[in-house]
């Protein structure tokens, strides 16, 4: 992997280099991000429970710390549990590379393209990607979401971390911005996570592979997201129903939702609960598919993997989990396709946003968000 790491960094310094003096067309990777070891999951906590875009506490600065030192230990052992800590830097820039080394080629006139990676909880953050993208000039960037589906949580959490910088200043004034908001049922996503769904399927026998109950598990939203008007639980099923359509509805399926966090009214039906009610109903065999997130994490590789798995093992299940999409090749021409089309659609248009990312939640009081959206609308000019 490593090996294939480096093989992509090369072509794509390559590419770079063969374009001198034309600075690169940034391609900026928002995602969450997650501790790269044991060691920085305080810090990730912390840096989430800071977040009131995501979860709004009373007296934020106070409570945050406090909540992410308690749950320090618990998140700590299971980052152990899963090999020394989040994959998703290393997977983020291996999509980001092969994408941008593919662009080159769909898409000649804005090239060359480069990644960069702008995380929202761990390094790299938005302001460290910043000062790289000033120290190469950058001119013209795309803000590409790693979420398929949209939630106000997600990446309405990082355009707002975006929008902060440009505000503060911390952003290069002369870059004109625009931003792929979404994409989860395009034909390129779709097909890699059928794929992935496919090879699960494969590991049950012929006879009784139809029989299957395909398992789609997202991460839950509160209640009180979905209920203001959050769009992120219809994209997911948008997902799901498309997955389904190209699979020719092969096997019957079920969203679910998993990871909820503390107290409050989550999205159900839990993916646990779920996994117990079709032992109860029979069921002998479950391919699990994780369908909002692109790479592992701790909810594949504990949660799905090591928790759920193991549960619905003991209630007699045979269970498989779709791979995540981390190195699909399919997967990453996809990510090109996303961007070619965005570029193309902005050399004609000069539309920075698309329409959907215009309208607020209707019953969001985040006056930031308006904001925001304010000012992408405007290429995140003044
Ligand atoms: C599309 C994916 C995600 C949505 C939507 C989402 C919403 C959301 N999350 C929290 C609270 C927490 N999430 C935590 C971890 C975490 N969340 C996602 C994805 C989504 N979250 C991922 C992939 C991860 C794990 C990262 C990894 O490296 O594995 C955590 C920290 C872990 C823990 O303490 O359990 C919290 C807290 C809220 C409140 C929310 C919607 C408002
Ligand atoms: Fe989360
Ligand atoms: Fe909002």
């Amino acid at each position: 992997m490593l090996h294939r790491t480096n093989v992509l960094s090369r072509s794509l310094t390559r590419s770079f280099a063969s374009s001198p003096g034309k600075s690169p067309t940034a391609i900026v990777m928002m995602n969450m991000g997650g501790p790269e070891t044991v060691a920085e999951t305080h810090d990730f906590l912390k840096n989430l429970f800071l977040d009131g875009d995501l979860i709004p506490l009373p007296f934020q600065r106070f409570l945050a710390p406090y909540i992410a030192r308690r749950r320090t230990p618990q998140i700590e052992q299971q980052y152990t549990d899963i090999g020394g800590g989040s994959p998703i830097l290393r997977y983020t820039r291996l999509q980001g590379e092969g994408m941008a080394r593919l662009l080159d080629e769909l898409h000649p006139a804005t090239a060359p393209h480069k990644a960069y990676v702008a995380f929202r909880y761990v390094r790299p953050l938005t302001v460290e990607t910043a000062r790289e993208m000033k120290a190469d000039g950058v001119k013209r960037a795309i803000a590409f979401t790693q979420y398929p589906q949209y939630s106000c949580s997600t990446t309405g959490s990082s355009l707002n971390e975006l929008f902060r910088r440009g505000k503060a200043g911390e952003l290069d004034l002369d870059i004109e911005w625009s931003v792929i908001d979404r994409w989860g049922t395009h034909p390129g996503f779709i097909e890699a996570v059928a794929q992935n769904i496919e090879k699960a399927l494969a590991k049950f026998p012929i006879e009784t592979r139809h029989e299957t109950v395909v398992l789609f598990s997202a991460h839950s939203l509160p209640m009180s997201v979905v209920n203001r008007g959050d769009p992120y639980i219809l994209e997911v099923a948008a997902s799901v129903s498309a997955v389904m359509d190209r699979l020719k509805h092969s096997n019957p399926y079920r969203l679910v939702w998993q990871s909820q966090v503390g107290p409050s009214a989550w999205m159900g039906m839990q993916t646990g609960a779920a996994l117990k009610g079709l032992a109860r109903l029979g069921k002998k065999q479950v391919v699990i598919v994780p369908i909002a997130f692109t790479s592992d994490h701790i909810e594949t590789l504990y949660e799905i993997d090591l928790e759920y798995a193991k549960e619905a093992r003991e209630h007699g299940i045979e269970v498989h989990r779709a791979e995540s999409l981390n190195e699909s090749p399919v997967f990453i021409r996809a990510l090109a396709d996303i961007a070619s089309q965005h570029l193309r659609d902005y050399s004609s248009n000069k539309r920075p946003v698309s329409v959907q990312l215009g309208l607020r939640c209707p019953g969001c009081t985040n006056a930031t968000c308006g904001h925001q959206k304010a000012w992408l609308a405007k290429g995140g000019r003044q």
